[in-house]
């Protein structure tokens, strides 16, 4: 992305193919140096390395959406945790949250800093995808507005605990496959810590496992980018949100503790959500996680994602983030499609679902 100025009409070509094709892709010569990413690790660590205890002071909210806040493990398959601290810009529920400065000195101004660094990678790309679609180039940008009240952009530092020594079953996974939900999500890896897999193309039908997953190495310096469900709707299904996936170590590989950065970039709870073709109908972010609420309660009985079979995935996420039959008729009845009678709870719940948000045993 380097010249971006000179060259934008460029990187918005090559990031809408990569786009519209995989949805998956790195981005280099962004702005950001090794330096600060190096430092925003650090930052994460001085937070993730303190005690149970102390971290357990801020823990997580999940009050709201999608947007989750705080200190979080989660209880993934094979007995394995991911733990991580959930950021958000500045605003009155994260000024909650933000650890005590003799905890954690500097955390709050160290991350907020490195969350502004990201918002001004996501505004550039965001910009080219704007550009892309036919729209103004600025077409994105109030609803990125990390100053807004009701901004929905969270920076997950996260920590997968080393299995050296561990036991698990082949095919056993540190993130089971899913779709993000957001907007755009910048990822952050660490050179030597791979695992990353994307399975692009996805076609109800077709089971996961079936499908080739393609590794995404870290490249030192690089920013993985990939397209979350939110960005798929607002652009009639042009740019792709893609499955993918963190699979265990192999037998010859690293298993120590793996360290990554997500940014996910997301549309203001109040922003309505429409592509330039008019493919879909008006929706707010909100109410998309409310329409795969009660889709999944229809159709599912309530199952917990991780407990689904691929091919429930695959319709959960074709059929609601956003795939052709996506109509708010789908789930008439339990959710009339009017903004106001939108309640947040079944979003709320199916969310902490998907994430499997559990507080750390002992
Ligand atoms: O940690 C990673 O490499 C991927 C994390 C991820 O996919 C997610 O949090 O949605
Ligand atoms: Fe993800």
């Amino acid at each position: 992305m380097g010249d971006f100025d000179k060259r934008k009409e460029q990187i918005t070509e090559e990031l809408m193919r990569a786009a519209t094709d995989i949805g998956f892709f790195q981005v280099v010569n962004h702005g950001i140096s090794q330096a600060e990413m190096d430092q925003a690790f650090a930052v994460g660590h001085r937070f993730l390395e303190l005690p149970t205890d102390v971290k357990r002071k801020r823990p997580v909210d999940k009050s709201n959406f999608a947007y989750i806040l705080g200190y979080s493990t989660e209880d993934l398959s094979v007995g394995t945790l991911r733990e991580a601290m959930f950021c958000g810009f500045d605003n009155a529920r994260m000024s909650q949250l933000w650890p005590a400065e003799e905890d954690c000195p500097h955390f709050k101004r160290d991350t907020l800093a490195w969350m502004h660094r990201c918002h001004e990678v996501t505004s550039r790309i965001m910009s080219c995808f704007a550009t892309g679609l036919g729209l103004p180039e600025d077409y994105f940008e109030a609803a990125l507005d990390p100053a807004a009240p009701d901004n929905q952009t969270a920076m997950f530092y996260n920590h997968y605990p080393s299995v050296e020594g561990k036991l698990f079953p082949e095919g056993a996974l540190r993130i089971a496959a899913h779709t993000d939900f957001e907007l755009l999500t910048l990822l952050f890896q660490r050179p030597g810590q791979a695992g990353l897999e994307v399975c692009p193309g996805i076609a109800a039908g077709v089971s996961l496992d079936k499908r080739p997953w393609t590794p995404i190495d870290p490249i030192p310096g690089a920013i993985t980018i990939n397209i979350g469900d939110a960005l798929q709707y607002w652009s009639d299904d042009r740019l792709k949100s893609t499955f993918h996936r963190v699979r265990m170590p192999r037998p010859e590989e690293y298993k120590g503790p793996r360290r990554s950065i997500a940014y996910f970039a997301n549309a203001r709870a109040s922003t309505i959500l429409q592509g330039p073709l008019k493919k879909y109908p008006e929706i707010t972010f909100p109410e998309i996680l409310a329409q795969k609420a009660a889709y999944r309660e229809k159709h599912f009985d309530g199952k917990d994602f991780d407990d689904m079979t691929d091919e429930e995935k695959i319709q959960l996420h074709g059929k609601l983030a956003l795939g052709p039959e996506f109509s708010p008729v789908d789930v008439e009845g339990e959710f009339p499609a009017t903004r106001a009678a939108v309640p947040d709870k079944p979003a709320l719940q199916f969310l902490s679902q998907i994430r499997k948000i559990a507080p750390i045993a002992g």
